[in-house]
């Protein structure tokens, strides 16, 4: 995003909007679709926002409430005031609650969610007729993390399918949204130990060789309908040549988890940049078993490991909006 115009903005924000955002957290890649694939789960953070007269301050209850700043330099209120400005508006003050229950830097799109908040609290705040559209926040949150894959289902719910198409004012995202088949259930194991995104994408090599980008390709185009139509590929469908060997230094323990649940037939990737990891069950009956063995082996682990099933959200990111 540009830098805050340095013209004072014309258009002031009224007093008084209240809006409550709900974002789901979302698991990126799925293996072999690097910065493409994602898909939402039913592990929310909630917001609500209320404009004021002066100062920005922040109270947030759950991950983060002891390290977020709680003033102007939240992450969500940085962003929602660098998009404004952007937009010529002046926001005179504003104060923020969160609940927050997405877990940070352990690869489930809480950057990402904190994106979408801020993009749909935008929203809430200009008037009605900017119609600022999904693929708005699509743009503006995938600009702000510099990939769309845990945007878009943030955004728009399900399975998505995201890419770029660079123009002349940059980077234009777009997104495929897809229903997962009703069966596939995700079920996560989450590590008390947290691996920020960036340091993750330090360990990604420049290049791949060709004969694995190519059967990284295959794997890739088994995604779609291994997760909407076709479960009984999802094992084949989530080997990723691209990111998740380069990442083994920084999350050793996650990658032994998921070759031996691999070995044993379940489709278990590394979740976005990790180190928790999602395993796609077939059905809720695979995802009962799952659960059980990564319990077990959690239970031999130094550090707390937390198993969840967690439902696919087919619904994205909501808000509503009261307005003086
Ligand atoms: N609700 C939030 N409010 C304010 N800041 C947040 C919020 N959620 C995340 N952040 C910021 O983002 C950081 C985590 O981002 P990071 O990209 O490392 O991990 P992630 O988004 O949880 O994982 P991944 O991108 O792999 O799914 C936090 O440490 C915090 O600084
Ligand atoms: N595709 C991203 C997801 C995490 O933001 C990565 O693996 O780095």
């Amino acid at each position: 995003m540009a830098s805050p115009a340095t013209t004072p903005p014309a258009n002031r924000v009224p007093v008084g909007i209240v809006a409550n955002i709900k974002v789901p957290a979302t698991s990126a890649n799925l293996g072999p679709g690097f910065d493409s694939a994602g898909i939402a789960v039913g592990l929310y953070d909630e917001l609500q926002i209320r404009t004021t007269e002066t100062g920005f301050s922040a109270t947030i209850d759950g991950e983060g409430q002891n390290y977020l700043p709680t003033d102007a330099r939240h992450l969500i209120i940085t962003q929602i005031r660098l998009r404004l400005d952007h937009l010529g508006w002046h926001l005179p003050g504003l104060e923020l609650h969160a609940i927050n229950r997405i877990p940070h830097s352990r690869g489930l799109g809480s950057s990402a969610a904190a994106h979408i908040a801020a993009a749909l609290a935008v929203k809430a705040l200009l008037p009605q007729d900017c119609e600022i559209a999904n693929d708005d926040l699509l743009q503006w949150a995938s600009e702000a993390e510099g990939h769309p894959d845990n945007v878009a289902p943030a955004v728009f719910g399900g399975l998505t399918f995201s890419w770029n198409e660079p123009d002349d004012h940059g980077n234009r995202y777009r997104s495929l949204q897809l229903l997962p088949h009703p069966e596939v259930t995700p079920v996560v194991a989450i590590p008390s130990k947290p691996l920020s995104t960036a340091a993750a994408r330090t360990l990604l090599p420049t290049s791949v060789p060709h004969g694995e980008a190519v059967a990284n390709a295959s794997r890739a185009a088994l995604l779609a309908p291994a997760m909407t139509t076709n479960p009984e590929l999802l094992l084949p469908a989530t080997e990723d040549w691209l990111h998740q060997k380069y990442r083994q230094p920084s999350m050793p323990e996650t990658l032994a988890h998921i070759v031996s649940m691999r070995e044993d037939g379940h489709a278990a990737v590394v979740s976005g940049a990790g180190p928790t990891l999602c395993v796609f069950a077939k059905n809720r009956a695979e995802a009962d078993v799952v659960a059980d063995k990564l319990t077990q082996r959690a239970a031999k682990s130094e550090q707390h490991w937390d198993v969840r099933i967690l439902p696919v959200a087919t619904q994205g990111a909501t808000m509503e909006v009261f307005r003086p």
